[in-house]
């Protein structure tokens, strides 16, 4: 139940609304209790006197008190509508903000359908107990003790015979909640699981259709469903024996009493109205005490959605801003008193994925690296060196674990996140679409737009993987940003949203034009305010893989990391790309992973990374002629002539090596294909 105090500073703004709430029902509840006494002076009063006046009179104060209970009942229900409504949003915007803050590593390791079923059925189990639990226990707490107090002062003799079941009745309660609260967290886990099925079948439709997999599939998501409806049993089970005792031991009770009264009222020793009255109260507390298995199993699932929330609301940020001891570590490693080198450059980086096992080398081991101020690096290695891994630490989806990374002499770990994604854009091999327009797919690549802002608040789908923000050239004076400057003071605010949407659209063509991305764009039925779909699904993808360049691009960024980002495209299409982005790449600093001699080719050196480290730095024609290892991942491959087409024939193509794409046999194609 702790968990469940944790929500207070969500409710805490609706509070007054909540308490006034509880307070009507709790005023309404009572008037329901008190409903017998006015009949007990009706029955003792005028039907014995035959006093028809009375009867009347008697009868309309019910009929008021009974239209007043059922007309505060309502009120209480439309005073907590729209705060439980709020409190639910407040929650799910913490949920979602976190979410997205929360490190890659946070994401590596939970399933997606854990934290879908969190944000949608464990907050809507949230607002029920809000709404009901939260209420009535205490509404119905309050209407037992009263009812019990009438009870007693009735006939105080019946009235603990009325009592009699509450002591096994509180003992089994305490019982079944901490049964139930077991259950009920494993049927919300069971939950997530089932969720993340269903999202990965959906979203691997293709796949499962084109591998003929619906029927293993449907198996497999058939013995989950047996297992989550195994859980919902015992769950009922559990329910249906405290509410069945619920209503027998009461049920007893009054029997009991009743019995006992008449047996009173015959002997002369009761009015026939005390009798009515007290079976009247008795059964006007009916609802509150049978209600309370149920509104205890809500609380318990509640109380297990509150743990699952606060699982991920308490889940470490990493550290952001750079925390002062990591930044001194990190400077800790420097030689000498020589000033920062600009450009990119690793020092001495070291990684490894939190969930690696403990007994396996790091992923990146020593990487010693220095990309000169606008050079293009181009990062080769085997499949699972850990070139990927490498990328992700200069966006900081990761923080090495040993060394630093500087970025124009500027240690990464003194940047915060957001510095250093303002500074580095990113593109990776497998491009992510929001379902958005394509327009607002490109600009949320332009930091600080306001319609990027929008696109990616709007789309809800921003990711921390594949949100690149991008730099405001400062060098030639152009903003695709807020850097608008001396026109933010001058111009209106009309004529600032025209002039900041003239921008946006420039930089949206420049884009569209550098990814090859323009043609097709313009050729979609509404152009760049054509929706793309979910994850752009109704393009190909090589178009969407444009649409991600462009992505990286259209911010100008300082630096660019590239993770293989033509693998998808046709011959002619990267040839297209690759024209286009040399443009790019000679006015950023950029780390590009390629797998085949044409993305090599718009690199001014290539490093090589084996086994979690660099094991040679050089030029194409320098490492194939120095490394056996960096000839071997290029073998079968041909080596165009520098600066000439990245595909057919180059001086390597003498020795007998054909392109990798045109051929196809070379090691990496097949991974190129992925
Ligand atoms: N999230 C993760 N958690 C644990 N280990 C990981 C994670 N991601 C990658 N690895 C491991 O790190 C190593 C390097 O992976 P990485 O993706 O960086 O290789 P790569 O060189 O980019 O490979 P490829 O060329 O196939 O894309 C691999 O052994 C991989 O299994």
């Amino acid at each position: 139940m702790r968990s469940l105090l944790r929500l207070w500073p969500f409710v805490r703004p609706v509070r007054a609304r909540l308490f006034t709430a509880a307070f009507v029902a709790v005023v309404a509840s009572c008037i329901g209790v008190v409903i017998p006494l006015v009949l007990k002076w009706l029955v003792d009063g005028p039907v014995a006197a035959g006093d028809t006046g009375g009867v009347w009179w008697g009868g309309g104060c019910l009929l008021l008190l009974g239209l007043a209970e059922a007309g505060l009942f309502g009120l209480r229900r439309w005073l907590v509508a729209r705060p439980t409504a709020g409190v639910e949003a407040a929650m799910r915007e913490a949920l979602y903000h976190r979410v997205q803050r929360l490190p890659v590593a946070f994401h590596d390791r939970w399933a997606s359908g854990q934290l879908l079923s969190r944000a949608t059925t464990d907050l809507q189990l949230l607002r029920l107990f809000l709404v009901f639990p939260l209420t009535f226990l205490l509404v119905n707490g309050a209407t037992i003790v009263v009812g019990c107090a009438i009870l007693l002062a009735q006939r105080w003799s019946l009235g603990l015979v009325l009592l009699a079941p509450v002591l096994p009745l509180t003992v089994m309660c305490s019982v079944f909640q901490a049964k139930y609260a077991q259950v009920a967290r494993r049927a919300q886990d069971q939950l997530g699981d089932l969720t993340t099925v269903v999202e990965e079948s959906v979203l691997g439709i293709r796949i499962i259709k084109g591998f003929g997999r619906h029927r293993s599939q449907a198996r497999a998501f058939r013995e989950l469903i047996r297992s989550v409806r195994a859980t919902e049993l015992r769950k009922a089970r559990l329910l249906s024996v405290v509410w069945g005792a619920n209503t027998l031991l009461p049920e007893l009770a009054v029997g009991t009493a009743l019995v006992l009264g008449a047996v009173q009222v015959a002997d002369g020793r009761l009015s026939a109205g005390t009798l009515v009255a007290f079976l009247s109260t008795a059964l006007a507390l009916r609802w509150p005490v049978d209600s309370i298995g149920f509104l205890l199993a809500m609380s318990s699932a509640a109380a297990t959605a509150a743990d699952r929330c606060f699982e991920v609301l308490d889940a470490p940020l990493a550290d952001d801003p750079a925390a002062p001891d990591r930044a001194a570590d990190a400077g800790g490693g420097r030689t000498g008193g020589a000033p920062p080198a600009g450009g990119l450059v690793f020092e001495g980086v070291g990684f490894r994925y939190p969930d690696a096992p403990p007994d396996t080398p790091a992923t990146l081991r020593g990487v010693d690296l220095h990309i000169r101020p606008g050079e293009t690096m181009a990062l080769v290695g085997a499949t699972g060196s850990g070139k990927t891994t490498l990328t992700a630490l200069v966006p900081r989806l990761y923080d090495p674990t040993a060394g630093r990374i500087t970025l124009d002499g500027r240690d990464l770990a003194t940047l915060s996140r957001d510095e250093a994604r303002a500074l580095v854009a990113v593109a990776f091999e497998e491009p992510t679409l929001f379902s958005a327009t394509a327009a607002e797919n490109v600009l949320m690549g332009a930091a600080g737009t306001p319609d990027a802002d929008r696109a990616a608040g709007r789309s809800g789908r921003q990711d921390e993987r594949d949100h690149p923000r991008a730099a405001r050239d400062t060098e030639d004076g152009r903003d695709t940003g807020d850097g608008h400057g001396d026109r933010d003071v001058l111009a209106d605010r009309t004529g600032l949203a025209t002039a900041r949407q003239a921008d946006q659209e420039a930089a949206l063509r420049r884009a569209l034009e550098v990814a090859q991305a323009d043609g097709f764009v313009a050729a979609l039925p509404q152009g760049a305010a054509t929706e793309v779909g979910e994850q752009g699904m109704s393009l190909s993808g090589g178009q969407r893989q444009r649409l991600a360049l462009a992505r990286a691009v259209v911010g100008r960024p300082r630096f660019l990391v590239l993770d293989d980002p033509l693998s998808a495209l046709d011959v002619h299409t990267e040839a297209l790309v690759e024209a286009a982005l040399r443009n790019v790449l000679a006015t950023t600093t950029a780390l590009v992973v390629a797998h085949r001699p044409s993305t090599v080719l718009l690199a001014d050196r290539v490093a090589l990374l084996s086994d979690g480290r660099i094991a040679a730095v050089g030029t194409h024609r320098q490492l194939l002629r120095d490394s056996p290892e960096y000839a071997a991942l290029m073998s079968g491959a041909a080596e165009p002539g520098d600066g000439g087409p990245a595909h057919g024939s180059g001086p390597d193509a003498g020795a007998g090596r054909g392109p990798a794409r045109t051929t196809g046999t070379g090691p990496h194609e097949g991974e190129s294909a992925r």
